[in-house]
C-alpha cells in the first residue's frame, strides 16, 4: 500500500524526490520545487521592482519551466516584472525550426512578448551552413558564443538589462568539471556565480542554479506543460556529453553530488598570484572582451576566410595551474601529466574534503517550516 506523503502526512506519496530521495505528494512537490526558487531568487537578489527581463526561451524543458515558474512567482510574491520571451533561432532545420513552434504556443500561454533572432541575420551564418563548414565535432562551440552574445543583443534591443537562463544544478556542475577537465581557470572561478554582469548593461542570472534537472523534467510533467524534448542534432559529441555520464553516474550513487560539486565550485578560491584576462571591449563589435576582438569576432573571421577551425577553443591557462587553487590534494603531483581517470580523481578528492554542509542550505525545510535557511533542525 502506498505510504503517506512524508512532509504533509495527508496525501499518498507517488514520487521519490531526486533531490532528497523523500517519498512526496504531488501537492507538496509543487510547494517545494516552487519555494527553493523563490528563496534563490530573493536571497541572491537577483531582481529590483520594475526590472525587464529577457527569459531565454529555447521551447526545451528548463526555459519553458523557467517562463511557466517565473511568471507564477513574479504573480504570487509580486516581483514587480516586466518578463519578455527571447528566442535565438541558430539555424538548425529539424530542431530549432520545431522547438520555436513551441515557444510560440508558450507566448499564448503565459501570455509574454516574444522576440525571435537569428544567426542568420545577427553572424551572416546559419548553424546548418556553419557545420558544413567546420564539421560536427567543434560545431558546439561556436554555437555556444554566438548564442551567449545573441541573448545579450537582443536583451538590448528589447531595452532589457537582464537576462534569466534555465541553467540547472546539472548544467553547473558539468560546467565546473569541464573546467577542471581543461584546466580552465578563468572561467572555473566564475563559472559558480548566479549572476554575472559580463558586461555593464546587462546582468545574467540563473535561477535554477540549485534546482536538479530530473525535477525540472518532473514539474514540467505533472504540469502538463508544453516543451520540446528532442536533442539538438549536433550536440551527441559535445565534449559536455562525457561530464554529464559522469554526473549521472554519481548522482545515482549519491544524489547530493551535483550539490556537493557545486559547493565545491563556490569554495575554490584563485590564488593571488593567478592573473586573469582584463576585460575590455572588441574593437571590431564593440562587446565586452578580454582580447582586442572578442571570441564570437574570432570565430566569424575564421568562418568568412575559411579557416574557422583554427580559431577555435583555447584554454586560457593549463591544467598545471590546478595547483593555483585551494583543491589541491598533496599525493597530487601537478606537473604529472595527467590522463581523464586522474581529473577526476582530483575532482571526486576536492568534493570529498568539502563533504557537504550545502546540501541542507539549499533544500527548503521539507517537514517543518518550508524555509530554505531553516534552523530548526528538520
Ligand atoms: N536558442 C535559444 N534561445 C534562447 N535561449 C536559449 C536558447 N538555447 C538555450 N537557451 C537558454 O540557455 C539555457 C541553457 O541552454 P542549453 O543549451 O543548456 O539547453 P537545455 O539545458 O536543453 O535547456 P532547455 O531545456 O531550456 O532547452 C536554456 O534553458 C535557455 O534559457
Amino acid at each position: 500500500m502506498a505510504k503517506n506523503c512524508v512532509l504533509c502526512n495527508k496525501e499518498k506519496a507517488i514520487l521519490k524526490r531526486p533531490k532528497t530521495l523523500q517519498a512526496i505528494c504531488k501537492t507538496c512537490f509543487f510547494t517545494v520545487f516552487e519555494l527553493e526558487i523563490h528563496n534563490t531568487i530573493t536571497e541572491s537578489k537577483l531582481f529590483n521592482r520594475g526590472d525587464r527581463v529577457v527569459i531565454g526561451a529555447s521551447g526545451g524543458k528548463d526555459s519553458t519551466v523557467l517562463a511557466y515558474i517565473m511568471k507564477t512567482l513574479n504573480e504570487r510574491h509580486d516581483y514587480g516584472l516586466e518578463l519578455i520571451l527571447l528566442s535565438i533561432d541558430e539555424g538548425i532545420k529539424g530542431y530549432r525550426d520545431d522547438s520555436l513552434e513551441t515557444v510560440k504556443r508558450n507566448k499564448e500561454q503565459y501570455d509574454m512578448e516574444l522576440k525571435i533572432l537569428s544567426y542568420k541575420d545577427l553572424y551572416g551564418w546559419s548553424m546548418d551552413e556553419i557545420v558544413k563548414a567546420v564539421g560536427k565535432k567543434n560545431n558546439c562551440t561556436f554555437c555556444g558564443v554566438f548564442r551567449r552574445q545573441a541573448l545579450d543583443r537582443g536583451a538590448l534591443l528589447l531595452k532589457a538589462h537582464h537576462v534569466v537562463t534555465g541553467h540547472n544544478a546539472d548544467d553547473i556542475a558539468e560546467t565546473i568539471l569541464m573546467n577542471i577537465l581543461r584546466g580552465d581557470i578563468a572561467r572555473l572561478s566564475r563559472c559558480t556565480d548566479i549572476m554575472s554582469s559580463n558586461d555593464k548593461l546587462i546582468k545574467r542570472s540563473k535561477p535554477f542554479k540549485y534546482t536538479y534537472e530530473k525535477e525540472i523534467v518532473m514539474y514540467a510533467y505533472f504540469k502538463q506543460l508544453d516543451y520540446f524534448s528532442t536533442e539538438c542534432t549536433y550536440s551527441p559529441n559535445a565534449y559536455r556529453g562525457y561530464a554529464r555520464i559522469f554526473l549521472k553516474n554519481l548522482e545515482a550513487i549519491q544524489p547530493s553530488s551535483i550539490l556537493d560539486i557545486i559547493y565545491s565550485g563556490e569554495q575554490l578560491v584563485l590564488n593571488s598570484t593567478v592573473k586573469l584576462p582584463k576585460q575590455s571591449s572588441c574593437t571590431k563589435c564593440g562587446y565586452m572582451s578580454s582580447n582586442s576582438l572578442c571570441k564570437a569576432c574570432v570565430l566569424l573571421e575564421g568562418l568568412n576566410s575559411g579557416s574557422a577551425n583554427q580559431s577555435l577553443y583555447k584554454p586560457v591557462s593549463s591544467i598545471n595551474e590546478i595547483k593555483e587553487i585551494s583543491i589541491s590534494d598533496p599525493d597530487h603531483n601537478p606537473n604529472q601529466n595527467l590522463d581523464f581517470t586522474a581529473h577526476f580523481d582530483i575532482l571526486r578528492a576536492a568534493v570529498e574534503k568539502s563533504r557537504s554542509p550545502n546540501l541542507d542550505n539549499h533544500l527548503s525545510c521539507t517537514t517543518h517550516c518550508g524555509n530554505q535557511s531553516c534552523s530548526c533542525s528538520h
